[in-house]
Order: C-alpha cells, then sequence, then structure tokens
C-alpha cells in the first residue's frame, strides 16, 4: 500500500521539495474596506495571485469540525485540518454535545469534581465570552447550574476577559448578564460569584513557554487573591477601564473581588478546580501549576493547595495533561505526518514561538512527540506588544526555511508565519498592513529558494483575520463607527475562505488546482501527497491538484 502512485509518479519525478506555507490569519475579504491584506504592498503576493493557479479554500464552522457554520475558524481547528487531512468534530462540538446529552455529569471525572466540591468550594477558571475558539459562557453556565442541582453550596468563577475572539471591548456584555444569572442562582444556600479575573493577554493564558510571568500573575490572582480590589467583576471592569483608558479587554490588568477586604474566592486545600477552556495551547501552562509537585519551578507559587483539577478536555494526550477531564479530546488518526513517516519521506517544520505548536502539535492532530524522520525549528518570539514589532520573526522562519532548503535533507518543509493573525488581534490597523508586508518579504526570498531547489510551494492560511481589521457594518459593508467617528476595531478572525496557491517554475510542467463547491484546509495533505506522487491515505479528503495530460 505505501508506495508511489504510477499516475502521480511522473509529475512528481520532475519536483523537488514541497513547502507549504501557512500565513496565519490571512483571509481573503469579498470587500478592501477594512483590510490590512488590501492596503499592503505585497509585490511577492500580488504576483502569485496573477501567475499562478490558485483557489479559495473553507477555513471556518463545520468545514473545519466546528457546530456550525456561525463559527469562525482558529489555529487548532485549522492546523488540524491541515495536518491530518480530515475533518474532525472539535472540542466546541464535542462539550456541546455531552452537555446536550448529559453524558458529561455521568462520568467519572466530574463525579471526583462534584463529591470534593460537596464540602469546599468549586472554582470554575477560564474565559468569559462566547468566542468558540477556547471555550464557551454556555459550558460554564451549564457547570454551575448542575452544581447547584448536585447540592454543591459554594462556586468561586475566576472569568479571563476576552475581547480577542469577540469584540475588543465587549466585556460587560458577558460579565453583566452573566453576574446577574449567578445572583438569580444564588438562592436556597447556594452561593455564586466572580471570585478574580483579568484580561487574557495579561494573565494565566499564556501558550508555548512564551511568557511564563503571565501565569504567575493569574496564579497569584486566582489561587492568592492578590490584586486590586472589587466589589464585584461589573465594578471591576469599569475601574480598570477608568484607571487605564485605552486598554483594550484582552491587556486589562487582573481584579479580585473582596468582601470588607478579604478576596471572597481563594483556592484552598480540598477544593475543587474545573478549567472549563477546552482548547489545549493556553491551557497547559496554568494546568501544570495545579498539577505538578514540588520539582514544578515556572515561578514561585507561594502555596499550592491541594486539589481536584480537571480540565474540560484533556490538553495533551502525550504528557496525560491534566489526569482528569470532563469531556475526551477528539482522537485524531492517521495524520498526514505519521503517513510521510512510514513513507520515509523527510519532514522539516518552523514557525516562531507564538505559532511553534500551531505547525507541529495542532499539525499532528494534537501530539508532542516527533514522527521519525521529523525535524523541528523554533525561533523564539520577541515578548512585546506585537503592534510594536509587526514584522515578528518572518525574517528569521525565512532563514531557517533556506537553510533546510538548501540542506537537501527534507522532502516535505512546512512553516507558519505568525504576523497577520498575532498583530490582526491587536486591533491596530497599520502594524496589522506592515505584518502582511514583512510576510510578502520573507516570502519572495523563500520562493527563491524553493526555486533553486526545483521543488513546488503551497501557500495557504488556517482562517482569516487581517482581512477584516474594522468591525463592518452589515447593511453598507462599510467600517462601523465608535462614538467619536473613528472606525471600531475588530480583533477577531473572520468568517473568509483562506487561499491556496500553487507555486512552482518547474520548466515544461503544468500543475492547477481544482476549486471544488467543498475544497477546504482538509483538502491540503492529500494535495502534498499528490505532488509527490503518493497516494492518500484513505481516511484523507481529496487532492485539489490536476495535472495536465
Ligand atoms: O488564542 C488566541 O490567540 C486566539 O484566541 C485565537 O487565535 P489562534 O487560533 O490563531 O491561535
Ligand atoms: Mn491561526
Ligand atoms: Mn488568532
Amino acid at each position: 500500500m505505501l508506495q508511489k502512485n504510477q499516475a502521480l509518479s511522473q509529475v512528481a519525478a520532475a519536483i523537488g521539495p514541497v513547502v507549504v506555507v501557512v500565513m496565519d490569519g490571512y483571509g481573503l475579504s469579498k470587500t478592501d474596506a477594512g483590510s490590512a491584506i488590501a492596503a499592503a504592498n505585497k509585490p511577492t503576493l500580488d504576483r502569485l495571485f496573477a501567475e499562478h493557479p490558485n483557489i479559495r479554500l473553507r477555513a471556518h464552522g463545520t468545514a473545519v469540525g466546528m457546530p456550525s457554520d456561525e463559527d469562525m475558524g482558529n489555529s487548532e481547528v485549522g492546523h488540524n485540518a491541515l495536518g491530518a487531512g480530515q475533518v474532525y468534530a472539535q472540542g466546541a462540538a464535542l462539550v456541546a454535545n455531552s452537555i446536550a446529552t448529559g453524558e458529561i455529569w455521568q462520568g467519572q471525572a466530574w463525579q471526583e469534581i462534584a463529591t470534593a466540591a460537596k464540602s469546599a468550594t468549586l472554582h470554575c477558571i477560564g474565559l468569559l465570552s462566547d468566542g468558540n475558539v477556547h471555550s464557551h459562557i454556555d459550558h460554564l453556565k451549564a457547570l454551575v447550574t448542575q452544581a447547584k442541582a448536585e447540592g454543591i453550596a459554594t462556586v468561586r468563577i475566576h472569568a479571563l476577559i476576552d475581547g480577542r475572539d469577540v469584540p475588543e471591548t465587549s466585556a460587560l456584555d458577558y460579565v453583566v448578564p452573566f453576574e446577574a444569572f449567578l445572583a438569580e442562582l444564588s438562592t436556597d444556600g447556594f452561593d455564586a460569584r466572580i471570585a478574580s479575573g483579568g484580561g487574557r493577554q495579561s494573565i494565566t493564558m499564556d501558550r508555548y513557554d512564551a511568557n511564563w510571568p503571565m501565569v504567575e500573575r493569574g496564579w497569584k490572582t486566582h489561587v492568592l487573591g492578590q490584586g486590586p480590589q472589587f466589589a464585584n467583576a461589573t465594578a471591576a471592569i469599569e475601574g480598570l477601564r477608568q484607571q487605564h483608558p485605552g486598554v483594550i479587554d484582552q491587556d486589562l490588568p487582573e481584579f479580585v473581588i473582596a468582601e470588607n477586604g478579604q478576596p471572597i474566592g481563594t483556592i484552598e486545600d480540598g477544593d475543587a478546580v474545573v478549567l472549563f477552556n477546552f482548547r489545549g495551547d493556553r491551557a497547559i501552562e496554568i494546568t501544570r501549576a495545579f498539577e505538578e509537585g514540588a520539582g514544578f519551578d515556572k515561578f514561585d507559587r507561594v502555596r499550592a493547595p491541594r486539589v481536584s483539577y480537571a480540565g474540560m478536555l484533556q490538553y495533551d494526550g502525550d504528557l496525560k495533561l491534566p489526569a482528569r477531564f470532563l469531556v475526551a479530546p477528539p482522537a485524531i488518526r492517521n495524520t498526514s505526518g505519521e503517513w510521510f513517516s512510514r513513507l520515509g519521506v523527510t519532514q522539516f517544520a518552523c514557525s516562531e514561538t507564538q505559532k511553534f505548536g500551531h505547525v507541529t502539535y495542532f499539525w499532528n492532530g494534537n501530539r508532542s512527540s516527533k514522527f521519525e524522520g521529523e525535524t523541528y525549528l523554533e525561533v523564539p518570539s520577541d515578548v512585546v506588544p506585537f503592534e510594536q514589532r509587526p514584522w515578528m520573526k518572518s525574517a528569521e522562519i525565512a532563514d531557517a526555511m533556506i537553510a533546510a532548503l538548501q540542506s537537501g535533507r527534507h522532502k516535505i518543509l512546512r512553516c507558519n508565519f505568525a504576523n497577520g493573525d498575532m498583530v490582526g488581534h491587536t486591533g491596530n490597523f497599520h502594524a496589522a498592513m506592515m505584518s502582511i508586508e514583512a510576510v510578502d518579504l520573507a516570502l519572495g526570498r523563500l520562493l527563491k529558494a524553493v526555486d533553486a531547489a526545483g521543488g513546488v510551494a503551497l501557500i495557504t492560511a488556517d482562517h482569516g483575520n487581517a482581512d477584516e481589521m474594522y468591525e463592518l457594518d452589515k447593511k453598507t459593508g462599510q467600517p462601523s463607527l465608535n462614538k467619536d467617528g473613528s472606525f471600531k476595531a475588530k480583533t477577531a478572525h473572520t468568517l473568509n475562505p483562506v487561499p491556496l496557491i500553487l507555486y512552482h517554475r518547474i520548466a515544461g510542467l503544468q500543475l492547477g488546482l481544482k476549486q471544488t463547491e467543498t475544497a477546504g484546509l482538509s483538502n491540503v495533505a492529500a494535495t502534498t501527497a499528490a505532488l509527490l506522487g503518493y497516494d492518500k491515505h484513505a481516511d484523507w479528503d481529496e487532492s485539489l491538484l490536476s495535472t495536465a495530460d
């Protein structure tokens, strides 16, 4: 079975390495209004779109395993689909289903949490929004409602403020009704309140070991109850906004809710803790802080309470992190990393810290170890607000890819340029435009090395972001305005499709791409296999490559 496909091998014989480039957050908007991509000076990409086969891929909703087509795509589901060549029901859908059927409450994990919490406090930590990328507020409401039904008396919520997967200053749209919901439920001896919180880019939700001090600040806030005190979360958001004018939700500092100067929800021995985020990347570090013993050395925890801890999902199946989880994650099998490894095809993966796990861990179906024949290279990311360095590490990633191509050691090379996404999330139009220009420059250099190696490049993205930097008015299609007449910044991903461009300069080779109705990210793995002359794995979606007869 693991052999070259005869029909394809003639094409493949002419082809050197295949390079897959993911331009994170590069969507194809219907309109230039508010698009940092349209505004960018990008000669390489302009030439690619004008002169090389290119099609649109679906990158959101059910095409990437989200519950509905109203759901935007994100890096996890996008890279899972790209790397696995297939679409799985993802965390958002699995948790929603498990709650809908009630299965979640029957499982041993919830039973253990409920038992511990009956004689202590249940703490729920996570991202308070309906972004459905890391979490969903409906899942949290179901947890609190079930806690009351099972006779748990005290629930404390530690709320990370979003503004990154939802509008940038929407915190009160979630916090006000949620505090009302908790107050209504808090009868008959039941007491559920928000106890602490802060902006998600300021505390707790770091990823890929980029900035542990963020997690330390979160620990001090949620566990030790240290931080500026307010009477409730609504007052905290209002107060922090007054104290820090112009700071958007995701960057708000930490807050602690207190009564008579005493924090109402520190985390103590015997308590139960549920991290209600389902996505792994930004959940792993805080989980380690709760689960690891005395050997934990990332920061001084001051005290490490002995708690019953559960994740909404298991965030890393290889490391078994966390040990207890309420819903089983998708069992992603037969990924392209594994398939190509079995075929003896050498693979190289590279990105900077912020997206390194995306092209390795997410790409390989949430697996933290390498397959045989894989080489990984991580370029350390800057630890600064990315609107101050919109070029990020695009030049260094290009350098590493060029060197890897020149080494002749790898048959498939993949990389992720983080810029369009990470700078897109800041809501800064000018910086996002520059971020795309940096990617264009890096891409131009990389493609020269692809030519020199006689290779082919597939250039794509995992979802949109920089393609819509302003909220667009549904009726006019033009940017919506703030009260002061400025454009309303948009920090979240978009629902737009992404490009797939097929690039090569191999003389005499005619290749094209098929634009099908359902073409999506999950078709890229089979397209890569076809370029190399291999059959795809039977589980994968079809190749989009067309060859001249
Ligand atoms: O975690 C984040 O930064 C955002 O919620 C989603 O962005 P990503 O899916 O591109 O990582
Ligand atoms: Mn992404
Ligand atoms: Mn993103």
